[in-house]
C-alpha cells in the first residue's frame, strides 16, 4: 500500500471512537483474521481474560465530595522518570502484523501521548530504528533465551541504545495453551521478522532466580520482574535487590484460571510495602481502572492489546489516541471522586 492509502486508513473518525472498546471493534474489520485473533485471543477457555475486565467492573468507587479538584495533576515518578500520567504501554510483539509500520509507529504515537513504551524482545523493527524516531523514555523487555551470551547481548544493546529499564518476562517458561491462535494457523506473513529474538518460546535450560542475579550483576538499567502474581515471589523480588515488579498475567494468554491482576494486587502491595514500586497490567480499559489499580497498591500501569488495536486502527495517531482518551478518563474520575494528586488516590477510594 502506497503512503497516501495507508494515511486516508489510519484516518480515525473520532466522534465515533470515544473509548478503548470502540478501538477493539474498530480493529476487527482493519486487521486480518489471524493478526486479530493473535492479539485478542487468551489462553485456553479464557477465563483469567474475562476475569481480568470482571474484577475491575466488580470494584466500585467511593467519592469524596467538596475537596478542590480544579487542577487535576496525573503526574508521578517512576524509577527516576517523571512522567505526566501513570500509564505505559506493555510490550507486545510482531507490531508489522498489526500495522505495516509497526514499532515505528508504536514509538511515534508513545511519544506524541508522552508515554513510556516498553518494547518488546519480539519487535519486529530493529531497536535501533525504535530508538531513533522516540522522544519519550523506551524500556526494553527481555525473554532470557537458553543462549546466555545472546541474552545478555541483547541486554547489552538495549542499554547503549538508551533504553531506561529492563523488564524480564517471568511468566513464561513455555508458551500457554493458545487454541485460538493456533485455530487461525499464526505465524509471521513473509517480509516480517524479529530481528532480535530467533525461535519461539521452547528453552530448555533453567531460568531461576540466579540468572535474575547474573543479569542484575551486569546491567546498570534498573531492573523489574514482570509476571509476579502471588506475594511470596513478590518478596523474592524485592530480596534479590530488583527495581520493581509487574504484577501480571501476561493478559490471560498464559496460565489459564490464575486470578485477575486486580485481585492479586492488594495481598501484594502489603507485601511489598512500598520498597520497591509496583506495576499492573491485565484488562485496563478505563480511565477508573487505572484509579483501582493505583488505590489498590500500583504505582503505575500498562496497556497492551488496546494499544495493539489503537496501533491496527490508526498507526502512530491510533496509539496516541488510545493513551490520550485514557489519560482523560483518568483525570475525570480523580476529579469525581475528590483525588486531585496521584498521592491521593488511597484505598479509602475503594467502596467497602
Ligand atoms: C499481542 C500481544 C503480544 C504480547 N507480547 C508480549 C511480549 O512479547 N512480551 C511480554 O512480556 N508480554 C507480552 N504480552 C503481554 C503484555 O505485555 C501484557 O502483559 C498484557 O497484554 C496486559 O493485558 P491487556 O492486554 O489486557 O492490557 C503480549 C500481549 C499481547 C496482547
Ligand atoms: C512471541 C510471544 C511469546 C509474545 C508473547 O508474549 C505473547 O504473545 O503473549
Amino acid at each position: 500500500m502506497n503512503q497516501q492509502n495507508q494515511l486516508a486508513m489510519d484516518k480515525i473518525d473520532s466522534s465515533q471512537i470515544l473509548n478503548l472498546f470502540d478501538f477493539e471493534k474498530l480493529a476487527v474489520g482493519k486487521m486480518t483474521t489471524m493478526a486479530y485473533e493473535y492479539v485478542a485471543s487468551g489462553a485456553a477457555d479464557e477465563f483469567t481474560v474475562r476475569w481480568n475486565r470482571q474484577a475491575l467492573d466488580a470494584i466500585k468507587l467511593n467519592p469524596t465530595v467538596l475537596t478542590d479538584v480544579s487542577q487535576i495533576d496525573t503526574s508521578t515518578s517512576l524509577l527516576g522518570l517523571d512522567l505526566p500520567y501513570p500509564i505505559l504501554i506493555a510490550p507486545t510483539a510482531y507490531h508489522k502484523i498489526m500495522h505495516p509500520e509497526g514499532e515505528h509507529a508504536t514509538a511515534r504515537g508513545a511519544g506524541s501521548a508522552k508515554a513510556v513504551y516498553v518494547v518488546s524482545s519480539f519487535t519486529t523493527t530493529p531497536l535501533e530504528e525504535i530508538a531513533k524516531v522516540a522522544t519519550q523514555p523506551l524500556w526494553f523487555q527481555i525473554y532470557v533465551r537458553d543462549d546466555r551470551d545472546f541474552t545478555k547481548a541483547l541486554i547489552q544493546q538495549a542499554e547503549a541504545l538508551g533504553f531506561r529499564a529492563l523488564c524480564i518476562t517471568v511468566d513464561t517458561p513455555v508458551a500457554g495453551v493458545r487454541n485460538r491462535q493456533d485455530k487461525a494457523l499464526f505465524g509471521l506473513p513473509d517480509g516480517v521478522n524479529t530481528p532480535h529474538m530467533y525461535g519461539g518460546l521452547a528453552e530448555k535450560k533453567p531460568f531461576t532466580w540466579k540468572d535474575i542475579d547474573w543479569i542484575k550483576s551486569f546491567t546498570k538499567m534498573p531492573v523489574l520482574l514482570k509476571g509476579i502474581l502471588n506475594s511470596d515471589d513478590a518478596e523474592k523480588a524485592v530480596a534479590a535487590g530488583m527495581d520493581g515488579i509487574i504484577v501480571s498475567n501476561h493478559g490471560g494468554r498464559n496460565l489459564d484460571t490464575v486470578p485477575a491482576t486486580i485481585e492479586a494486587l492488594p495481598r501484594i502491595s502489603e507485601k511489598v510495602n512500598k520498597r520497591i514500586p509496583i506495576l499492573m497490567d491485565g484488562g485496563i480499559r478505563r480511565g477508573t481502572d487505572v484509579l483501582k489499580a493505583i488505590a489498590l497498591g500500583a504505582n503505575a500501569v500498562l496497556v497492551g492489546k488496546p494499544i495493539c488495536f489503537g496501533l491496527a486502527c490508526g498507526g502512530a495517531e491510533g496509539v496516541t489516541k488510545v493513551l490520550e482518551i485514557l489519560k482523560n478518563e483518568l483525570e475525570l474520575a480523580m476529579a469525581l471522586t475528590g483525588r486531585a494528586t496521584i498521592a491521593s488516590i488511597d484505598p479509602s477510594v475503594i467502596w467497602k
